[in-house]
């Protein structure tokens, strides 16, 4: 295989596997198309993203949790720095979290939502996304596990209720005092199980290659770039391997243009233990330890300056 696959969702799981298992091997990485987000839906939320980061800089400001680690509504421009990385991506962001019922087992692992009360329509616009994207997910899962010799549903139980954050993502036009070195998102590894990851067609998201090259990923619109997370490349042992990516600054035109995009980073659920599967390790050759998905989570959040 000598690029990232592209995978219609629309054939049957047992056809996919393979080759969706092939690529995320491979590249950490597929594009998947004839999914089950509408267009409508993907083009709703859009608008709403870009009202939101329209906003004035107070106002947005607002939706700010102070010590709430940008688990929910707003992270302003300067906050997240990748693992190892120097300096501040270039990008400011709003979560949206999973709506748990009063008293529910697991809401101590999770803060509620938060709504920007200026733009209409917001709340029930991303949580019919949140639940399209766990819906597409759970197929893309289903396939994985197939892929892996495991049952279809082998990963229903992992991430019901899972701690699963949706990312409405702006990339301002480049500052022209942005500091040395600073791009639009550094080198990182995404810390959860699965990525779903909406509006990358407009340039600048890169993965890196076995070989340490720097290669593009760019799905047609309204595509998927999905990718292995940290989590599912420590439960099979890295044989689905979380690929290194970054989001670079464009040049020219497109360099004073914003960039906007939407992952959805699935997650298992906190009190999922990571442990490597079975036909993933040998006897007698090291695998990671086991470990809770929420340490896991917290471990990760505080090393990228979030927790
Ligand atoms: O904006 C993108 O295309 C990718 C963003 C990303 O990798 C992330 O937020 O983890
Ligand atoms: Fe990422």
């Amino acid at each position: 295989m000598d690029t990232i696959a592209t995978i219609s969702l629309a054939r049957p799981r047992e056809e996919i596997a393979g080759e969706l298992g092939r690529s995320f091997a491979e590249y950490g990485f597929a594009i998947v198309r004839d999914h089950t987000i509408s267009q409508e839906l993907i083009e709703k939320a859009d608008t709403l993203a870009r009202q939101f980061f329209a906003l004035s800089p107070e106002a947005k400001h607002e939706y700010r949790i102070e010590g709430g680690g940008g688990a929910r509504g707003y992270t302003p421009f300067g906050t997240e720095i990748a693992k190892d990385a120097a300096v501040h991506d270039l990008k400011e962001f709003w979560h949206v979290g999973r709506t748990l019922a009063e008293g529910h087992p697991l809401s101590a692992y999770m803060q509620p939502n938060i709504w920007p009360r200026e733009i209409d329509g917001f709340r029930e616009t991303f949580e019919q996304l949140f639940r399209a994207f766990e819906e597409t997910g759970a197929l893309i899962l289903s396939a994985i596990a197939l892929h892996l010799g495991l049952d279809a549903d082998w990963f229903e139980d992992s991430v019901k209720d899972g701690n699963s954050v949706m990312r409405l993502l702006h990339y301002p036009p480049l500052p022209h005092d942005a500091p040395d070195g600073a791009i639009r998102a550094a080198a990182h590894g995404d810390i959860n199980t699965i990525t779903l990851l909406l509006g990358a067609e407009e340039a600048g998201l890169e993965l890196q290659d076995r070989q340490g090259n720097w290669v593009p990923v760019s799905p047609p619109p309204g595509a998927l770039a999905v990718n292995v997370g940290d989590m599912l490349d420590r439960l099979t042992n890295g044989r689905l391997r979380s690929t290194t990516h970054r989001v670079v600054n464009p040049s020219g035109e497109a360099a004073k243009r914003s960039r906007y995009s939407m992952p959805f980073f699935l997650h298992f659920r906190p009190d999922f233990l990571i442990e490597p599967l079975p036909n993933c390790t040998k006897p007698g050759e090291p695998a990671p330890e086991p470990i809770l998905a929420h340490d896991f989570l917290m471990q990760r959040l505080r090393e990228i300056g979030l927790a």
